[in-house]
């Protein structure tokens, strides 16, 4: 079955029911060390998972690891240019949960991300990135510990697609020839646009189903969190981008108001609802313009759309919705896309769930991780209804490879959300109770050093695992 690879000859598969896994006491688990700091991050992640299994359940469960290959080391084993083989897609596809270090992808040209590969040819879809402070860990913003967000991200469209086409290629050309003298001028709304000779073309698909099953993926967690936190963004650019980010919204909020109507209200439908609480006489165009900022200055058509929103809202949900019940309810709001970047900084505690399409996640996961103390301390998941990979939210950090001094923390903490999916929250208790110890007792790597006040002296990134585990004890 395999070319270069074997697995463990002790342990079990993961299996999938309805997209929960069911997993064996002794799970064979594949593993990609990864490409640059994988080679410092991966044997301290493992050292202190195996110890955290071992420290929980006494020899009951542990986890039988399987080497697969990606990136550099793919090559060094398969031959030139097999960055990805079939070897590892299938064990990953066999086996069902892996975990991996960081993988390079060249900018401008070379390959594509075999880090997004993965997450297209298993179909994991969401892509999930909590965002949590650890007690005394250092960190830029003035109060981190307000914010306890998680990302999820659509992993499988937008952009991250690939389909793109270099400028000056006889496609390139072809397609801008197209769209200016065949599609732009068929769609009015586009005017006399015109799409200049010398660009690069990509395109940004983004699906009614890839939205929504993420976006209920989302609702789901909302629904275990506790009540306070009950609360999925969705964000977006959909004031730009229309069709897509604009969709994603509307695709959202459909969801939101047919599949889980009884659990869910929209922001919008909450202040429809308190309005007329606080006023039960209230007209519906009064409630309407309460509800619509500039509503005066609308068009008939418009203000009559308004009203029929209102009258909609209050018909449908007022008996299960009506005289407060909503603030039981998930809360489902939007935030544009750029406003949501100052709004994590400025009302941090205003968020809970952030579900994002693709580019927008990952540019607001590592400014999220930022805030409560760095790439360092970035977990993340991607998810699939038959597949789950864990991964950091960071990339190689080539200047530091090798050099055993970055940040286990952050794939650390991606192997404690695998041990959590895998039910085995003892074990994920444990790890999160010795990083805590050791980071409230300064024994830190150089990126959460640097910024103590004062100061203090780095431990090297395997110093790092071995603190953890002391702290075990705690
Ligand atoms: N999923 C994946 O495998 C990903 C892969 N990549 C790829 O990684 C490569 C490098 O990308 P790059 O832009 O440098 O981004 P990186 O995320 O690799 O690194 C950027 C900076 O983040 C900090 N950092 C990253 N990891 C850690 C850690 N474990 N501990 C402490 N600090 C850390 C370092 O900052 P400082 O030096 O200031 O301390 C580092 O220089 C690219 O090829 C990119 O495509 C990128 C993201 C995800
Ligand atoms: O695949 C890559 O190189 C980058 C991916 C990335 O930045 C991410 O998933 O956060
Ligand atoms: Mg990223």
């Amino acid at each position: 079955m395999y070319q270069k690879i074997t697995p463990p000859t002790t342990g079990e598969k993961v299996t999938f029911k309805n997209g929960e896994p069911i997993v064996p006491n002794n799970p064979i688990i594949p593993f990609i060390r990864g490409d640059g700091t994988g080679i410092d991050l991966w044997p301290a992640t493992e050292k202190v998972l195996d110890a955290a299994i071992a420290a929980s359940y006494g020899g009951q469960r542990q986890i039988s690891w399987f080497k697969v290959y990606a990136g550099d080391e793919a090559c060094e084993l398969y031959g030139t240019y097999q960055y990805l083989p079939e070897d590892t897609t299938t064990a990953i596809r066999e086996y069902g949960v892996a975990i991996k270090g960081p993988l390079t992808t060249p900018i401008g040209g070379g390959i594509r991300s075999l880090n997004v590969a993965l997450r297209q040819i298993h179909d994991l879809y969401a892509c999930v990135r909590p965002c949590k402070y650890y007690t005394g860990t250092p960190s830029p913003h003035k109060t981190p510990e307000k914010l306890d967000v998680i990302i999820y991200r659509e992993n499988t469209e937008d952009i991250y697609l690939g389909i793109e086409w270099r400028q000056g290629t006889e496609i390139a050309e072809k397609l801008i020839h197209f769209l200016n003298t065949e599609l732009i001028p068929a769609t009015p709304e586009h005017g006399k646009k015109q799409i200049r000779l010398d660009s690069g073309i990509g395109i940004k698909p983004i699906s009614k189903t890839g939205s929504q099953r993420l976006v209920r993926r989302a609702i789901f967690q909302a629904l275990r969190l506790p009540k306070n936190k009950q609360m999925v963004t969705l964000v977006h650019k959909g004031n730009i981008m229309k069709y897509t980010e604009g969709a994603f919204r509307d695709w959202g909020y459909e969801l939101t108001t047919t599949e889980f109507r009884n659990e869910c209200v929209t922001e919008r439908e909450s202040w429809i609802l308190g309005n007329k609480e606080k006023n039960p006489d209230l007209s519906l165009e009064d409630n309407a313009k309460m509800i619509e900022p500039g509503y005066d200055s609308l068009t008939p058509e418009k203000k009559a759309e308004i009203c029929q929103e209102v009258e909609g809202v209050l018909n449908a949900i007022w008996e299960t919705h009506g005289e407060g019940k909503w603030k039981e309810k998930i809360m489902v709001n939007d935030r544009i896309a750029d406003s949501i970047f100052q709004q994590i900084q400025t009302r941090p505690d205003e968020y809970s769930i952030l579900a994002t399409m693709n580019l927008n996640g990952d540019y607001l996961s590592d400014a999220a991780a930022a805030m409560v103390g760095g790439l360092g301390m970035g977990p993340g998941a991607n998810i699939g209804d038959e597949c789950a990979i864990f991964e950091a939210t960071h990339g190689t950090a080539p200047k530091h490879a090798g050099l055993d001094r970055v940040n286990p923390g952050s794939l650390i903490l991606s192997g404690v959300m695998m041990l959590e999916y895998m039910g085995w929250q003892e074990a994920a208790d444990l790890i999160k109770k010795g990083l805590s110890g050791a980071i409230a007792n300064q024994e830190v790597t150089y990126d959460l050093a640097r910024l103590m006040e004062p100061p203090v002296a780095p431990l090297k990134c395997s110093e790092f695992a071995d603190a953890i585990i002391k702290h075990f004890d705690d």
